[in-house]
């Protein structure tokens, strides 16, 4: 079945997966502010600021009139900056009808409050068929055919089916979650990660260290998530461990790239400035720090991060953190302290 589709964002993300929808042979139009953009790829094919390298899909429509792409579409994708998300669904409620299906694939929080941004479109008083879309997705790869796996997740098993059915194909492959705020967690909070094993990997650290900080970032987000009301066995999956592992050892991840360019020198500034598209960990990293301090959750990663960037601390006292810490036991988040299985 040809269904309508509208992608608002017109960054690297929003724009690989606008193409798959596009190739599938649905109606798919892509919401942009930049006029020149919508020109672009409307007489081109081509993305060339965010995804120089992908022709994109003749049926493929930029556009600039919001109205009209949200009206005419049964299933909206945002993908916005999280900085920016709250203000375009705001713009798009009064648009919204009982049946539109709305999915986030932004993997960040709110930085007025601390909210993800799926909680940002339950508030709309219209619809609640909503979905969230996370995993290891760089971009360029999509975009370069590699084969992919995603997650969406939702609670209505209409929103789950309808994206799979719109976005699956031979190189993109989508699994089912229940678990929506285990899955967005787990996209907004590797973020942090990536920066730290950025920020490692310019310190010339083994692999017996990269693995020891990724194992810990993982219990980490899952100690995080769980008391949000996240399933830990969420963190196990694509959306977890996948994303963790290609977001923490790519080149091709913004956030790893801002930790290396600080790893070798740079200031935090100068880092986001030359990396010229969204790092979601930073305000992330701001978010979740201050969330576990209200709640008293035992991060030490984050926490030496977060003191590395905005406090000036020490980068070798980041790392070292996870030597003298107080946690003791390996699998603590998914087993109740490892007691459950000994
Ligand atoms: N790029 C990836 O590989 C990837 C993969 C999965 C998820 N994501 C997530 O998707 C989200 C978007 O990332 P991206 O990589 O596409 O970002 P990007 O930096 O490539 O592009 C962001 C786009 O959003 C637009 N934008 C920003 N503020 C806006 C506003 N107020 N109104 C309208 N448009 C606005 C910008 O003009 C730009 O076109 C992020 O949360 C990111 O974490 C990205
Ligand atoms: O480039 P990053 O660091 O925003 O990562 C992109 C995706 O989230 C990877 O799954």
């Amino acid at each position: 079945m040809k269904h309508s589709v509208c992608v608002l964002g017109g960054g690297s993300f929003g724009t690989v997966l606008a193409n798959i929808m596009a190739k599938n042979g649905h109606q798919v139009s892509q919401w942009m502010r930049n006029e020149d953009q919508v020109e672009e790829i409307n007489l081109t094919g081509l993305n060339s600021r965010y995804l120089p390298n992908a022709p994109l899909h003749c049926e493929l429509l930029a556009t600039s009139n919001l109205e009209q792409a949200i009206r005419d579409s049964d299933t909206i994708f945002v993908s916005i900056p999280s900085k920016s998300f709250e203000q375009v669904v705001q713009r798009i409620e009064p648009l919204l009808t009982a049946d539109k299906i709305l999915i986030s694939t932004t993997k960040g929080f709110n930085p007025n409050r601390f909210e993800l941004m799926s909680d940002i479109m339950r508030r709309n008083p219209t619809t609640q068929k909503i979905g969230v879309l996370s995993g290891p997705n760089l971009a360029k790869e999509i975009a370069a055919g590699h084969m992919t796996g995603s997650v969406i997740a939702s609670s209505d098993e209409e929103v789950r089916h309808q994206v799979i059915e719109l976005l699956k194909s031979p190189t993109f492959r989508l699994y089912e979650s229940k678990d929506c705020t285990g899955v967005e967690l787990a996209g907004a909070l590797k973020n942090i990660y990536a920066i730290v094993c950025g920020l490692a990997k310019a310190m010339d650290v083994g692999e017996n260290t990269m693995s020891m900080i990724m194992t810990r970032s993982l219990a980490e987000m899952s100690r995080f998530a769980v008391s949000f009301g996240a399933n830990p066995m969420t963190f196990l999956g694509l959306a977890g461990m996948g994303d963790l592992i290609a977001t923490c050892t790519s080149p091709l991840s913004r956030n790893y790239r801002v930790g290396y360019a600080i790893g070798s020198g740079q200031s935090l500034g100068g880092a986001v400035l030359a990396i010229g598209e969204v790092a979601e960990g930073v305000n992330t990293l701001k978010m979740v720090v201050d969330e576990a301090h209200k709640h008293d959750l035992y991060m030490p990663l984050a926490e030496g991060l977060s003191k590395l960037l905005f406090e000036n601390a020490k980068l070798e006292s980041l790392i070292g953190s996870m030597m003298t810490g107080e946690q003791k036991w390996d699998v603590e988040f998914a087993t109740n302290k490892g007691e459950k299985y000994v």
